[in-house]
């Protein structure tokens, strides 16, 4: 049986925003195990980025309870702030990999630094930094800037970052929104090569029906919950 990673029941979040209350989501329940991908999918505004957040401690939810590698989050428990935070950034820092539609890298680094820092900061060996630039094809571009390579490469280098912290957990917020059909289908080739072979969990945020389709399941915002768990049966059909 797969190690389960992720378990998050009854999430809800509203915002407050000019005095007025705006409730994105309630009841979202979903697990995930080693190994498996789950596609998030829902029209703009459905909180697709607000359960990511969520998933990774950049927001608290209102309502619910994650428990992530070992570590529960309950939003009924009165924890102080600060300590939920230091919790989330630890994980955040060596065990959740985030990906977002632009590569978040530093620009005075070379492309390899910016590995080198990620893996670092993970407390993992910097030995097989290049190695994860070759592996992604842009192992001649090391010592490039990041604003001396494209959006693709870019994108790239943010899976070498992603995949030098040997995470246990990857979250990606339409990773690929940013880049050219073919571009975004090498980089996600390559997502999925990369996760399969390295058995991480993966949760995508996604509005290409294609793109979810590669995933094992797919979690509609419209519909609820997905349960992914070995023994669960799988969440609604999108
Ligand atoms: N910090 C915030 N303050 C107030 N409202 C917010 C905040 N963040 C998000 N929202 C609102 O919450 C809702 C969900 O936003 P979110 O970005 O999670 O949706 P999404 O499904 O990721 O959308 P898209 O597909 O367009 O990226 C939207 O109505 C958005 O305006």
């Amino acid at each position: 049986m797969s190690q389960q990673v992720l378990e998050a029941r009854e999430l809800s979040k509203t915002f407050v925003s000019g005095g007025e209350p705006i409730a994105v989501f309630s009841g979202v329940s979903v697990a995930l195990a080693a190994g498996q991908s789950l596609a998030l999918v829902g029209r703009s505004g459905s909180g697709k980025s607000t359960l990511l957040n969520l998933l990774c401690g950049l927001e608290r939810p209102d309502g619910g309870v994650i428990s992530l590698l070992g570590e529960r989050f309950d939003s009924r428990e009165a924890e102080a702030p600060r300590q939920w935070t230091q919790r989330w950034a630890r994980l955040r820092r060596g065990r959740i990999g985030v990906m977002f539609q632009e590569a978040n890298l530093m620009p005075a680094l070379s492309l390899l630094d910016n590995v080198r820092l990620r893996a670092r900061l993970a407390e993992q060996p910097l030995e097989p930094c290049q190695s994860w630039l070759e592996r992604l094809g842009i192992g001649e571009l090391a010592e490039r800037y990041p604003d001396q390579v494209s959006g693709g490469q870019r994108q790239r280098a943010a899976l070498a970052m992603v995949f030098a912290m040997n995470p246990d957990l990857i979250l990606a917020d339409e990773p690929t929104g940013s880049l050219d059909r073919r571009t975004a289908e090498e980089v996600t080739a390559e997502l999925f090569r990369l996760q399969a072979e390295t058995g991480v969990a993966l949760i995508l945020a996604t509005h290409d029906a294609e793109l979810a389709d590669q995933c094992q399941v797919t979690l509609d915002l419209a519909h609820g919950a997905a349960d992914l768990t070995p023994g669960a049966s799988a969440g609604p059909a999108p």
